[in-house]
């Protein structure tokens, strides 16, 4: 279980409170307007954002100061990959930061990348990938990694809405696959409705409780109502 206990970021002039818990294997939608805080949100569950009060756990435990400590794998928006790397050497740097990998590491990068739909495709770089491998490569490192909490910062964004939806499904297999808790910022409730099981609002300087998304859909809350457009 992740738990949010009485937990305060203070950013210049904006504050993001967080007191909630999700369950182990939840999937969960962050969902709230522009500039709620929904990024803070993870940065402050990734420990990028340090706490000004409270503390935040991962199975009872406190979660360590260095954020390369966490339990944690995060996929940004950019997908975060390196561009003067190979795909394989992009996925690698989830096992080895220096890049020294064994034959069994490079074996188990490949795969990764052939379970995500990218097999051969290993000595590419990034450049020379569409938006939509782009997204698999970071879910092949995510799967590397296997950390059992995964947050995801609008990951496929950029991608239209099909490909969106076929990504969607990807990370809700891997996350099976993992045993994966995961949280993803989104800005399409469309998207929530399809992966979550849980909404966290974020509005007003406050990460709310979950809610269970058929819940929060059939009752929305004024924030989310202006959210969805009316
Ligand atoms: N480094 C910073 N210093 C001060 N304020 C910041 C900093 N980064 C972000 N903010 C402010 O914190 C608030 C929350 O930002 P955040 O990126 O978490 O919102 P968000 O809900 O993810 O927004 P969006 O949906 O637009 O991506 C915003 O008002 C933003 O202007």
């Amino acid at each position: 279980m992740l738990t949010i206990e009485n937990a305060r970021v203070d950013m210049g002039d904006f504050t993001l409170s967080a007191d909630l818990h999700v369950n182990r294997g939840e999937r969960v939608a962050v969902l709230g307007p522009s500039g709620a805080g929904k990024s803070t949100l993870l940065a402050m569950i990734a420990g990028f954002q340090p706490l000004s009060d409270g503390v935040i756990r991962w199975q009872g435990t406190v979660m360590p100061n260095d954020p390369a400590d966490r339990p944690i794998s995060m996929v940004f928006q950019d997908n975060n990959l390196f561009p003067h790397l190979t795909v394989a050497q992009n996925v690698g740097l989830g096992l080895r930061p220096d890049l020294r990998l064994t034959a069994e590491d490079t074996s188990r990068v490949g795969a990764a990348l052939a379970r995500v739909g990218l097999g051969g495709k290993e000595g590419r770089k990034p450049a020379q990938l569409s938006g939509g491998q782009i997204a698999r490569v970071a879910l092949a490192r995510v799967l590397l990694r296997d950390r059992p909490l995964l947050l995801l910062d609008e990951p496929f964004g950029a991608l239209g809405p099909a490909l969106r939806a076929e990504m969607l499904e990807l990370v809700g297999e891997l996350a099976a696959e993992t045993k994966a808790t995961f949280l993803m910022v989104s800005h399409n409730p469309e998207d929530a409705r399809l992966m979550s099981d849980e909404v966290i609002l974020v509005e007003g300087g406050t990460a709310h409780a979950p809610v269970p998304t058929p819940e929060i859909f059939a009752n929305p809350p004024d924030a989310l109502r202006d959210y969805l457009g009316g």
